[in-house]
């Protein structure tokens, strides 16, 4: 499939690779700063991502933040893949709204503002303060039977998560955090795991909500069913990357075959902050299999991402290792919404104010062991 002009082919052609001249002079700063060496582990290399992103050093501080949590059904709930019934995406979006989820709670804390996105929840929602609608179905398609959505419904799926970000982004955002729900997803995610990484579904495939071992292994089947229904057999470790362009629509041809609306709205949520140069902390599962689609079409979109936290779901360790991100919280959450990307803002936060306000062992008068003069 060939990606016509529009807002997914723009948002693909204006995304470039991190600024690695303000990368380095952020790691040449961290050095100068009243602290040994590397002392502040993978806080350094969160603040000099953050340089790349957005070609300064240091980094502005990524505030205010912005929550999308994007909503959406999928038709393999009909397999038995999960023991909740799919009006829980429903109730739990009006719960959003209402502020009773954790993911309220988690951002009030971290001080971002929660939007809420319906981009493919199975019922007719009413207007409320806080919620965007962008529907574009009533739920996927099982993908066990075939394709969960249409080439068209991924990339209006896919557009929608970015006019979110692109309105959130205008509005003052200077940091997004991926959220997600719907009954069902984890399965989504593990097929889209497998499918981009080769893993086998044994391996890809977790609990999600709480499922008992007869539902694991009923999961694990219907996931190896839909990549051999959907003709995605995984690829060969050495297989040299595909031209661009191929490798574009073999990936959009993925997300519509095993992905879900909010998989392709992350997707696109992801490679929009990347084409404005806003960081993005990714959340667990559903996040990380969407980094993979939005790599997939853009690889660079990868310097843009930074992965709050590691969920208890085994797919997700998956995906991280593929994407090379290490996660910067890992309190066995297995929640969604945004709530791990949400508990890891704070210390993005604290990595980037390092930058600003820390002394220098110059500006100090902190003798620094490697530039003290020798005695005579
Ligand atoms: O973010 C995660 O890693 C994560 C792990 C397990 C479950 N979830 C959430 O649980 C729901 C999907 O679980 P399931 O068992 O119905 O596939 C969905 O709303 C997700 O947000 C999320
Ligand atoms: C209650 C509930 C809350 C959730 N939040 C994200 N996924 C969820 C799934 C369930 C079942």
């Amino acid at each position: 499939m060939i990606v016509h002009d529009g807002p997914l082919a723009r948002t693909l052609a204006a995304i470039k690779p991190a600024d690695t001249e303000a990368m380095d002079l952020a790691r040449a700063h961290q050095d100068r700063l009243t602290k040994p060496r590397g002392a502040l582990g993978a806080l350094e290399d969160v603040a000099v991502r953050l340089a790349g992103v957005a070609g300064a050093c240091p980094p502005p501080l990524p505030a205010p933040a912005a929550l999308a949590i994007f909503a959406g059904d999928h038709g393999v709930h009909a397999q038995g893949v999960t023991p909740w019934p799919q009006e829980v995406t429903t109730q739990m979006v009006a719960n959003f709204l209402a502020g009773g989820a954790v993911a309220n709670a988690f951002a009030a804390q971290a001080g971002a503002s929660v939007t809420v996105v319906d981009v493919g929840v199975a019922a007719d929602l009413p207007e409320a303060p806080g919620l965007v609608s962008r529907k574009v179905a009533y739920g996927t398609a099982d993908l066990s039977q075939g394709p969960a959505m249409t080439s068209d419904q991924a990339v209006a799926a896919l557009e929608a998560g970015i006019a979110v970000a692109v309105d959130l982004i205008d509005a003052g955002a200077a940091c997004l955090i991926t959220g997600d729900m719907g009954i069902a997803n984890t399965t989504a995610s593990a097929a889209l795991i497998c499918a981009f990484t080769g893993h086998d579904p044994a391996l890809a495939t977790g609990r999600g909500t709480g499922v008992d071992d007869t539902t694991l292994e009923l999961k694990i089947a219907v996931i190896r069913r839909a990549l051999e229904i959907n003709g995605l057999s995984t690829p060969p470790a050495s297989a040299a990357p595909p031209a661009v362009s191929e490798g574009v629509s073999e990936a959009l041809r993925t997300l519509a075959a095993v992905g879900g609306l909010e998989h392709a709205a992350l997707a696109g949520f992801i490679l929009a902050s990347a084409a404005a140069r806003v960081p993005v902390i990714l959340d667990g599962v559903i996040a990380g299999s969407s980094a993979l689609v939005a790599v997939a079409l853009s690889p660079h979109a990868i310097d843009y991402c930074v992965a709050g936290h590691r969920s208890a779901e085994p797919g997700h360790g998956v995906a991280l290792d593929h994407l090379g991100l290490r996660a910067l919280v890992d309190l066995d959450l297995r929640l969604g919404e945004g709530t791990g990307a949400l508990l890891a803002y704070p210390l993005v936060g604290s990595a980037v104010r390092v930058m600003h306000e820390v002394a220098t062992f110059d500006s100090a008068g902190v003798t620094d062991k490697d530039t003290r003069p020798t005695s005579p």
